[in-house]
């Protein structure tokens, strides 16, 4: 592991026990909490999480969460209604932004819900949980209200597969850690790069793109680190985890839409970041201290005059 991956483990891996609630919201202030559920089908669980969020997050004592919001991402069972009975705000899916229509896909659902949501932070959680614990939020937004240098954070967990403890997220451990540790060795700290338990501050996930499928998890994490840097990356252990568990062949698809993910991320080569910081000495201030300025970097290119029709009809001069 990179010495900066066990410094960082040092200075950015926490519990949810390392921030009560006092403590996070005596710095809350006016920074407001968004909570997003991503919903497909997911009467089974996603009440009892709306209802835990609720019950716990969003009373007079515990003021965290400003807004919960689920996004029906096309259900035909009773999610919207379970969800909206337990207390969230639903939101259709096509009814977001119809000038592009939706096209399937979890990461889809997460970008269109920064267009119907308005929390300063924003929080991600999958609606197929169990046994879900009001922890999973507080412990991954409380290091966005009480360390300003933190962007964005994701839950880490134990992750039993059914009775076999330890044996799931098997994309994970299959695909997503072995791709991050040789190709983003920075990111070789995250217990758990998929999870769909994170938070952001919106500020930088409006300037991400979203992988519509199951990349998107692994395409916010190498973006994030690639626009703010290891250092603004944290982890917190939020217990165990359980959730309904996919076959193999939906997770075989999964695994492709995160190879896909990288492999796009890849082909760019690791620039995705076109600044550049140069420094020049303030001659006038009596300290003479160095004065940072940075510059965009132009990437854009144009494509060869010879796939340029009016290429062919040139009057040589
Ligand atoms: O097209 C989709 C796919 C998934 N999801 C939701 O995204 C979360 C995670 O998806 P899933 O449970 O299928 O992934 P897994 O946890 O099995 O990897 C769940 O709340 C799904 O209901 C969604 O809203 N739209
Ligand atoms: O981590 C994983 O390997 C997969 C599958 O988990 P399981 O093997 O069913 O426990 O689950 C995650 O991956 C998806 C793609 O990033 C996320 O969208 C899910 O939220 C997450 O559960």
């Amino acid at each position: 592991m990179l010495d900066e991956v066990e410094r960082w483990l040092e200075r950015r891996s926490w519990s949810v026990a390392d921030r009560s609630l006092d403590r996070i919201l005596a710095v809350k202030h006016a920074t407001t909490v968004s909570v997003v559920l991503p919903a497909l089908n997911e009467e089974a669980t996603v009440g009892d999480i709306v209802s835990v969020i609720r019950r716990e997050l969003m009373s007079d004592a515990v003021p965290l969460v400003d807004e919960l919001v689920v996004i029906d991402s096309g259900s035909t069972d009773r999610t919207a209604e379970v969800a909206a009975a337990a207390g969230a705000r639903v939101v259709a899916r096509d009814a977001i932004l119809p000038r592009i229509p939706a096209v399937p896909g979890k990461g889809e659902v997460l970008w269109r819900s920064l267009f119907v949501t308005h929390g300063d932070v924003v929080c991600f959680v999958d609606a197929d949980l169990r046994d879900f614990s009001a922890d999973f939020v507080s412990g991954i937004v409380g290091p966005l209200l009480t360390d300003p240098g933190v962007d964005f954070v994701k839950a880490m967990y134990d992750r039993p597969l059914g009775d076999a403890p330890g044996q799931g997220g098997r994309v994970t451990e299959l695909v997503a850690r072995p791709l991050l540790n040789l190709h983003w060795p920075q990111l070789a700290g995250f217990v758990q790069p998929l999870g769909g338990e994170y938070a952001a501050r919106r500020s930088l996930l409006e300037r991400l793109p979203f992988p519509v499928g199951y990349g998107v998890e692994l395409g916010l994490l190498v973006d994030a680190l690639h626009t703010v840097g290891l250092d603004a990356l944290a982890q917190v252990d939020v217990g165990v985890r359980k959730h309904r568990h996919q076959d193999g062949q939906a997770l075989g698809r999964m695994a492709a839409a995160i190879y896909r993910t990288a492999q796009l991320r890849l082909s760019r080569g690791h620039l995705v970041r076109p600044r550049l910081t140069q420094f020049e000495r303030d001659e006038t201030g009596e300290g003479r201290r160095f004065v940072p300025r940075t510059y965009d970097v132009d990437t854009e290119e144009r494509p060869p005059t010879a796939d340029v029709a009016e290429y062919a009809h040139r009057r040589v001069a």
